[in-house]
């Protein structure tokens, strides 16, 4: 298998593992103990901490170790909504933020009797700066009624949330002209940067984020681990979603994730060492695969959502290095994934609960339904090699294809031989044939999990 959803999830680095072994074994004690075997754990955290700072930018003091984004998201948008004055509850997302913003703001709306408004995105998924502009002009109270809460939300603005990174269409947002326009109403800032953290810089205090969230799993740490980076005057506006033992200074009780926390850690400091290296070598394979599909399939049958780079007129980063969206037209995602069992690739909204709906990504940034559902996310990381770009390239042409010749047999176009997705189109085309045959989809899986004794009826 050919793992190309490094966006979904990465894997754990070895390095990681390693680092988090002693917590799981000797080093097991709770880090708030005041023994000594409980203080030399607490050392492990703040060491975390102080890395998972460095690589993001902010101080250590600013961290707030969570179970992951979603939670970290969860606690930032209830927790400001929760004390905002009830003039000033409104709450602006970016369109293609990911289901963990845009959740948890309308719970929180819902919640605090506050609204939601989104802003929208240009066609190549960038941030239209103009709209954010005039959304953060006070509405009258008792102006235009949330779609949603109880009460019709005026007021001011208590929270912009738009991403540092987009996770289907890897498109970028520069958070600073955010941060100052927000800055300028007395709004906080919220910026999710769990896709750039580790793969590009974040530099969180200074471009002016007053809240971000980010995981470990996507920075080859473990699963079950992120943090909510608060500045010293946002946690003074933010109010805990958890009671009890007061840890992290009373905004996120709970004992430790202590092995998890030392993991995302390590997973700092190794991404602050080879993140620079790492982009640029996924973006030589990201730009390589869109290269081969193109010389498989020519350059009508694939479109790419998101921002292309053009230095003359946009220069600096503009997408994730990682991270390819493409459009097969013509090709149903679903049915080109049944034909590519060898190779893990997302369609726009896998990870959302295998929700059958067009990715809202795709469709905020203006693409039709019928292109979003050809839409395929392609996410390469960190143990990708070339060789693996190449077979990848081959069988997912060999898939589209395959599509293509399905449908045309299904409206009775095409029933000659050589036609699209035979043995003898695919090597008029070049392509070399599917190892395991095209009509054995079934090969390839994950291997099957043993199940544990204890789970066996
Ligand atoms: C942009 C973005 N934000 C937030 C999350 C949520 O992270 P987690 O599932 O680890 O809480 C994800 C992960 O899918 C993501 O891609
Ligand atoms: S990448 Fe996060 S839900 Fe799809």
């Amino acid at each position: 298998m050919i793992y190309l959803d490094h966006n979904a999830t990465t894997p754990v680095d070895p390095e990681v593992l390693t680092a988090m072994l002693p917590l799981l074994r000797e080093h097991y004690a709770n880090p708030a103990s005041r023994h000594p075997a409980g203080e030399s754990v607490a050392r492990l955290v703040e060491a975390a901490r102080r890395d998972i700072a460095t690589l993001a930018g902010a101080r250590p003091r600013d961290i707030v170790f969570t179970s992951g984004a979603t939670e970290a998201a969860n606690l930032a948008i209830h927790g400001v909504l929760a004390t905002a004055p009830p003039d000033a509850r409104r709450v602006l997302v970016g369109a293609t933020e990911h289901p963990a913003i845009l959740g948890a703001a309308h719970a929180a709306a819902e919640r605090f009797g506050g609204s939601v408004q989104t802003i929208r995105v240009r066609p190549d998924g960038s941030l239209d700066l103009a709209h954010l502009r005039a959304l953060l002009r006070p509405l009258p109270v008792g102006g235009p009624a949330s779609a949603r809460g109880p009460m019709p939300a005026g007021g001011q603005v208590a929270l912009v949330a738009v991403m540092a990174a987009n996770n289907e269409t890897g498109a970028l947002t520069d958070p600073r002209p955010v941060a100052a326009f927000a800055q300028e109403v007395g709004a906080l800032f919220l910026c999710d940067v769990t896709q750039a953290f580790g793969r590009i810089p974040v530099a969180v205090a200074e471009t002016g984020i007053d809240l971000a969230v980010a995981s470990a799993h996507k920075v080859y740490g473990p699963k079950g681990v992120g943090v909510l980076i608060a500045s010293r005057s946002a946690r003074g506006r933010l109010s805990p979603l958890l009671h009890g033992g007061g840890q992290e200074r009373g905004l996120r009780s709970g004992t430790l994730n202590t092995p998890g926390i030392v993991g995302f850690g390590a997973a700092a400091r190794i991404a602050a060492a080879v993140f620079a290296d790492e982009a640029v070598r996924t973006r030589a394979q990201t730009d390589l695969l869109y290269d081969q599909l193109v010389g498989w399939l020519g350059a009508d049958a694939i479109e790419v959502n998101g921002p292309r780079e053009d230095a003359s007129r946009r220069p600096g980063l503009v997408r994730l290095p990682n991270t390819l969206s493409l459009r097969f037209v013509g090709a149903d995602a679903d049915a080109v994934l049944a034909c590519l069992p060898d190779v893990a690739v997302s369609a726009g909204s896998a990870c959302h609960g295998g929700a059958d709906e067009p990715s809202p990504v795709l469709l905020a940034m203006g693409r039709s339904a019928a292109a979003a559902r050809e839409s395929l996310r392609f996410s390469v990381g960190r143990f990708t090699t070339v060789d693996q770009i190449h077979t990848a390239a081959a069988a997912v042409a060999r898939a589209v294809l395959r599509v293509h010749s399905l449908h045309a047999t299904a409206s009775g176009d095409l029933a000659v031989s050589g036609q699209p997705g035979t043995s003898g189109e695919l090597a008029g085309r070049g392509l070399p044939p599917d190892p395991r045959g095209l009509a054995n989809p079934g090969n390839g899986q994950f291997p099957e999990l043993p199940v544990p004794r204890s789970a066996l009826p």
